[in-house]
């Protein structure tokens, strides 16, 4: 029955959204209104930059919906249409047909949608311009980049960060006595060279707070604002709670997005580290000017299946050889449990870490990576 009504009446998904024009897709992708007046005051970007910007949105792209921009850049996660599921009528009923248009097609889609509709919420209790207090008291961005970089050199073993995961939607709750500040503070004793905060709620039982707070406590690492980025503001948000760096991931982000963020990083002394999960999305990475650090997950965030060969495929020949020359520092994420671990993702030419889950699971995480790592990295 609800199989003969999907193909009488299918989900309009691109009738619902809106099409990209150069000035729209400024605005619906990346850049919410109330962002220019604050962007004006603080970056010293001029709209002669943004003209350039909008110059290099592609022929192609103009006049598409912004779902086909998405799929023509091989991204598969797509956004939630605007309106929501649409309402059908029969008679004098009126209902919403939960089909392949309106419903997640797995967990990754599902958390961006989420945060569509979260960070919609959070921008209209706190509207840009009430940031700039806390974005101008706020201390200077650490080196994120260079923190790692150091860590690599003194060690001669991959830069760690060390993240503040409490949950995960593959794995459960990971940690039940969970004090962020103790967390980073034993990570910080036992060599990490940066931490990476998860800051949603709903999926990984993370929060901004736990962010401000370990910033707060006076914890030296330079920290990753660990979420799921789908518009400016987030960034913004996060520089304010004290974040040094932010993840954007490339099966979420159509490039012109992750352009435009990574300005606005430059712009607020902030590093990106751009993931990517397979090879069209480090070639999409790789063309975009301007990024210095690449992550590469090892897990498949739409089915959580871990394969450490990942990062090994993504490094190889001529990949590997371009990475080289732009001197871009490669992050190896997830899935790493043994010192074999960590010395098959460096031998495939990584020179930074991401850990989580082996960590937080110890009962001194700071320990821990001493056992992961094989011999002490502190000082
Ligand atoms: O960890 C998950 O289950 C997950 C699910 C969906 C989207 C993202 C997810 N994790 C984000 C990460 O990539 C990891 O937290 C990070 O790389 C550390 O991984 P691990 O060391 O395996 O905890």
């Amino acid at each position: 029955m609800e199989a003969a009504l999907l193909s009488l009446q299918p989900f309009p998904s691109s009738a619902t959204q809106r099409r990209l024009s150069p000035f729209n897709l400024h605005n619906t992708l990346t850049r919410p209104s109330s962002y220019a007046p604050l962007r004006a005051q603080k970056s010293g970007i001029t709209e002669g930059s943004d003209s350039a910007l909008e110059a290099k949105v592609s022929e192609q792209e103009v006049g598409m919906y912004q779902n086909e921009v998405v799929e023509s850049q091989g991204i598969r996660i797509r956004r939630r249409p605007p309106t929501g599921p649409p309402l059908h009528y029969v008679g004098p009923f009126e209902f919403r047909l939960q089909n392949e248009g309106n419903t997640p097609r797995n967990i990754l889609e599902e958390i961006v949608w989420h945060k569509d509709k979260e960070v919609a919420q959070m921008k209209e209790r706190k509207p840009l311009y009430s940031l700039k207090k806390a974005l101008d008291n706020v201390p200077p961005a650490k080196d994120f980049i260079g923190a790692l970089r150091s860590a690599h050199q003194r060690t001669g073993l991959p830069g760690l960060i060390a993240e503040v995961k409490k949950a995960s939607p593959s794995r459960g709750i990971l940690r039940e006595d969970f004090n962020p500040v103790e967390i980073a503070q034993a990570y910080e004793k036992g060599g990490a060279a940066c931490l990476s905060v998860l800051t949603d709620d709903k999926y990984f039982k993370g929060s901004y707070e736990n962010l401000q707070a370990i910033m707060e406590a006076g914890v030296k690492c330079p920290l990753l604002l660990k979420e799921f980025i789908v518009e400016a503001w987030q960034i913004y948000y996060g520089r304010s709670k004290g974040a040094d760096a932010v993840l954007l991931i490339a099966s979420v982000l159509p490039d012109l997005d992750i352009k435009y963020m990574i300005k606005i990083c430059k712009i607020l002394g902030m590093a990106t580290l751009v993931e990517v999960h397979d090879e069209r999305e480090m070639d999409r990475v790789l063309a975009i000017e301007g990024v210095e650090l690449i992550g590469i997950n090892n897990r498949n965030l739409e089915t959580f299946e871990v394969d450490l060969g990942i990062t090994k495929k993504l490094l190889e020949g001529e990949r590997g050889e371009l990475i080289r020359q732009k001197d871009i520092l490669v992050v190896g994420e997830s899935g790493l449990f043994t010192p074999e671990d960590i010395a098959f993702v460096q031998e495939a030419g990584v020179k930074a870490v991401l850990v989580g889950e082996s960590l937080i699971k110890q009962s001194d995480p700071g320990k821990a990576i001493s056992t992961l790592f094989g011999r002490d990295v502190s000082e």
